[in-house]
């Protein structure tokens, strides 16, 4: 990974630049500029300033030569009165990541007055709008948009269910209603019959559409009929798997409310971050629905003795795509040959919204003649039975849903962090009741954007444990990283606000249901068609209506046809619209007097010099401390690390050799590309108090990882029980201890 990011091609940049400072030489214009300046300057105290940003000023010096003259603070977001309260509050109730920038106690001293030789000051930022690739617009390819029928005029009645599940309160949009009087979904008309006839499933349909209660249903179904009456000491008698905690916790939730009148019938989840030895002594009760996350599933069936299969008569893969991935295979190879064993028939079901080739291999090895289905327009009478090839007859098309507004942006990286906050100002300050979801690519880059726009961003912050707000932003984040209380309380909240923004790994990307979702934004671009397919489904569900942002570099602009090779078309929203917002916010506004009737290119001028305030009031904070400081550096080497897990199939667009890396180290509020970022991407700022051990450890060069260890690392951090992320030793040592207790309680 290291060398990886050092591999930056520096002179592909627009100019030439010094390849050791990542700076271009200076022009004699400049130079002279420069002196002239340099003379001025001797009276004034420049605090904080190194010789970089000196230099920038200089190079800015062209650009700002007409502003008015006038001293300069550096600004901060909250007009710089509260910022006490900014630091403090960001600090609360976070992890160490999340801390470090909270702890910056004020910020820099007051700048120099600086002005530039037609009156006007000089913004300390170096420019935000030269040297970047130009723009090219959006061509998106015509393409055929897939449609999904969702609903039909059927009811629940008439799926002859069992009376007490017809009975059951359900909570449709607004309303508490029985499930006899709501009409079901197209995928649940198609499926519920089918797997009550005790068929095997290979289910698609879009997100959204009510995929979980078409399995929960007749499984709740089958069990409540069974004789003789099922016991908790059967153990499971339906697994569920699941490729993330929340999305566990989801389908734990939704079996609770369907299994309230069959009292006998015990659900129960399985999803790391809690305590084993809790676990085991709930499986040792006994679990008759047993939802749980591959790893943690698979760590029980090695350590867990009195986890038994025998009765299994229900395999259920949600999201059984993501569940073949790498990372997750092997611990998939366990529980199906765990279940195997028993030799019980068992009805198993795969579900997705991207349902495509990799799956024919599973339903070979874990179905007996799978029926697919899905439900693309004009077919919702059909049932395709596709004995063996089934999921083959699955196209590559995907379907998103109907009323899902799709756009794309094309930023250059330099400008990457100041368009994503005037988007966010513009939707949750200037809009009403606007709820965001925010994909980034690592976590450490989710602490990092976090603080930053709360410090930043909002105007009165005040923090609870899990929220970070202000009079009208409440920021959010979810990343595997964090603790799992955390998380679920952070789930949980963010489901029931009416408006946020939710900052967050792929860790939210599959099968959550979070009511009242309005825009997508993906930060950084998904590692794949299907990927997005999922992220931009958790908008527009259940026909609601929803809209989705995609953030792409110029030299990124290619995967738009990738999506169009699935049928997806995007609309193009120009990044000078998304930047006139600041024009809403009179925090950022240039040094100028601003009039309104002045012409448009006075008014564009204007947007630039708002959006480098912004910058200079992210670089400032950047800036402010070292702790800070290297926060800032940990979440550029994260996101370049996740830049180099792009498939080779996407590698001609996401390259990480075709970043640069001074423009992008710009999108972490960092002046200048960091030196020595390959050695660093090793080192954890936060582990810094190392031993002597750790730090010989740390001098060593980092191994050299495989392309398929990088993704399995980086996918294994974000999606797995939580276990994964632990050392071999201390494993090893949990394992021993596991069976201690084990043995202990069956002698008991
Ligand atoms: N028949 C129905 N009538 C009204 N609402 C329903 C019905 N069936 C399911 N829902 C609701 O629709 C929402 C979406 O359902 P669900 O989460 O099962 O979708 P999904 O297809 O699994 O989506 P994803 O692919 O994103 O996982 C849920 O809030 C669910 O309660």
């Amino acid at each position: 990974m290291a060398e990886d990011a050092l591999m930056i091609n520096i002179s592909s940049a627009p100019e030439k630049f010094n390849k050791k400072t990542n700076r271009r030489p200076l022009s004699t214009a400049e130079k002279w500029a420069q002196k002239k300046r340099e003379s001025k300057r001797k009276t004034v105290f420049e605090p904080q300033e190194s010789s970089a940003s000196k230099q920038r000023k200089i190079n800015q010096t062209g650009q700002q030569h007409t502003h008015k003259q006038k001293p300069q603070t550096p600004r901060s977001p909250s007009q710089r009165s509260n910022n006490r309260d900014t630091e403090e509050n960001a600090d609360q109730g976070e992890n160490s990541a999340a801390k470090s920038p909270s702890k910056v106690k004020t910020f820099p001293k007051k700048a120099p007055e600086e002005h530039g030789d037609h009156g006007r000051p000089f913004i300390k930022t170096s420019s935000l709008f030269r040297n970047n690739p130009e723009i090219p617009d959006v061509l998106s390819p015509a393409v055929n948009q897939v449609k999904e029928k969702v609903f039909t005029s059927n009811m629940f009645e008439e799926l002859n269910l069992h009376p007490h599940l017809l009975r059951l309160t359900f909570y449709c949009p607004r309303l508490c209603i029985f499930l006899m009087f709501i009409c079901v979904f197209s995928v649940q008309k198609k499926t519920i019959p089918l797997l009550l006839s005790g068929k095997d499933a290979v289910v698609r349909s879009q997100t959204g559409s009510g995929k979980t209660l078409a399995y929960g249903i007749p499984v709740v179904q089958f069990l409540q009929g069974m004789q003789p009456k099922v016991k908790r000491s059967d153990g499971p008698l339906a697994v569920v798997i699941v490729p993330t905690r929340e999305l566990a916790l989801q389908s734990f939730q939704m079996f609770q409310k369907l299994l309230k009148p069959f009292t006998w019938i015990v659900p129960g989840v399985l999803m790391g971050g809690e305590k084993r030895k809790a676990e085991k002594a709930r499986l040792r009760k006994g679990i008759n629905v047993l939802i749980s996350t591959p790893g943690r599933l698979v760590d029980h069936i090695k350590n867990t003795l009195s986890i038994a299969f025998s009765a299994v008569r229900w395999l259920i893969l949600d999201e059984a795509d993501r569940t073949l991935d790498l990372g997750f295979e092997k611990d998939l190879t366990v529980i199906l040959n765990a279940l195997n064993a028993t030799g019980l028939a068992r009805q198993n079901v795969l579900l997705s919204a991207t349902l495509t080739e990799g799956l024919s291999r599973l339903a070979s090895i874990s179905m007996k003649e799978p029926v697919t289905i899905h439900v693309s327009e004009g077919s919702e009478e059909t049932v395709e039975a596709c004995p063996q090839a089934a999921p083959q007859a699955l196209s590559d098309s995907y379907v998103v849903p109907e009323r899902l507004q799709q756009h794309v942006v094309v930023v250059p990286s330099k400008l990457h962090l100041v368009c994503l906050a005037a988007f966010i100002l513009a939707k949750c300050k200037f809009e009403q009741r606007q709820k965001l979801i925010v994909f980034i690519s690592s976590c450490e880059a989710v602490e990092f954007l976090l603080t930053l726009f709360t410090a930043i961003l909002c105007e009165k912050p005040s923090t609870t444990s899990t929220k970070h707000t202000s009079a009208s932003l409440n920021f959010y984040r979810l990343h595997g990283n964090m603790r799992q209380e955390e998380r679920t309380e952070v789930f949980q909240e963010f489901s029931q606000c009416k408006t946020g923004i939710l900052l967050c790994t792929d860790v939210a990307a599959r099968g959550l249901d979070l009511p009242q979702v309005t825009w997508i934004v993906q930060y950084n671009p998904p590692v794949s068609a299907v990927e997005y397919v999922h992220r931009v489904g958790r908008t527009a569900r259940i026909g609601a209506q929803g809209s989705s942002l995609l953030f792409l570099t110029p030299s990124e602009m290619a995967f738009v046809d990738v999506l169009a090779n699935h049928n997806i078309s995007l609309s193009e929203m120009k990044m000078e619209d998304i930047l006139a917002n600041l024009m809403k916010d009179e925090r950022f506004k240039g040094r100028g007097k601003w009039d309104s009737k002045r012409s448009a290119a006075a008014f564009e001028q204007e947007v630039r010099e708002r959006a480098t305030v912004l910058q200079t009031d992210f670089e400032n904070y950047v800036h402010a401390n070292n702790e800070s400081l290297q926060t800032a550096k940990c979440a550029l080497q994260s996101f370049l690390r996740a830049y180099t897990t792009y498939p080779s199939s996407l590698k001609h667009i996401f390259h990480i050799r075709s970043l640069h890396l001074g423009h992008a180290a710009k999108s972490f509020g960092l002046r200048d590309a960091p030196q020595g970022l390959g050695s660093s991407i090793t080192t954890n700022p936060a582990n810094s108090k190392d031993s002597k051990k750790g730090k010989d450890k740390a001098k060593r060069p980092p191994k050299k990882l495989t392309a398929k260890e990088r993704v399995s690392n980086l996918m294994r951090s974000e999606y797995l029980s939580g276990i994964d992320g632990e050392s071999k030793s201390k494993k090893k040592r949990k394992k021993k201890k596991g069976q201690e207790e084990e043995e202990q309680s069956t002698t008991a």
